[in-house]
């Protein structure tokens, strides 16, 4: 009970920051979503290269939120922001079928990560705002693809969002406040 208390003591009153990686293909949408969540708008902006860090205070959670950039030159360097990252939000373009093989082997890579072991996962299906009949997947067609039923010894969630329109985006944030609180 002491050592649950005062984690989350730590948590909430210290304003430690909550690292989270948003992590994702490129043009999956990671930047748009971070500006969506901590502006509140919709920030126009050109591919990632490098890192964006914004700090989000969230129901009494100090986030960390640092998205990086998703092609295929810049994967490799994300493995140098892993230590001591709380929890990953993976986002998927639920538009881009073609990649999303690409997008689970991304991942796998990531389940594999010692340093990632004990890291929340929210998938965000991105893009939900686009038309089913023009091949917009469903967050469950998502999460078949990844294959994420599979994944075992991690808590993980998904959930539909548009970072065009708001939607399912901050039910995402209390997904993860919920859990950080029960850590
Ligand atoms: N329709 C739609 N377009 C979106 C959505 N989210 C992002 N986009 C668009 O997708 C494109 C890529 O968005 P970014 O946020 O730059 O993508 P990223 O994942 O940060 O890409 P990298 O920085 O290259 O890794 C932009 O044209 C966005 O406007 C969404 O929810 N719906
Ligand atoms: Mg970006």
């Amino acid at each position: 009970m002491g050592v649950t208390f005062s984690s989350l003591w730590s948590r909430l009153f210290s304003k430690r920051e909550t690292k989270v990686l948003i992590l994702g293909l490129d043009n999956a949408g990671k930047s748009t979503i971070l500006y969506r969540i901590t502006m509140g708008a919709v920030v126009a902006s050109a591919p990632t290269v490098g890192s964006n860090h914004e700090i989000y205070d969230y129901k009494g959670v100090r986030f960390g939120l640092i998205d990086l950039g998703g092609q295929s030159s810049l994967r490799s360097s994300w493995s140098q922001y892993f230590a001591d990252t709380e929890a990953i939000i993976l986002v998927i373009d639920s538009n881009d079928a073609a990649r999303l093989s690409l997008a689970k082997t991304e991942l796998q890579k990531l389940t594999k990560a010692d340093e990632l072991r004990s890291s929340l996962l929210l998938v965000l299906a991105n893009k939900q705002d686009l038309p089913a009949e023009e091949g917009r997947l469903t967050p469950a067609q998502v999460s078949e693809a990844l294959g994420l039923t599979d994944l075992r010894e991690r808590e993980w969630q998904i959930m539909g969002c548009s970072a065009l329109t708001g939607l399912g985006l901050m039910e995402g944030m209390d997904w993860l406040v919920t859990k950080l609180e029960a850590k």
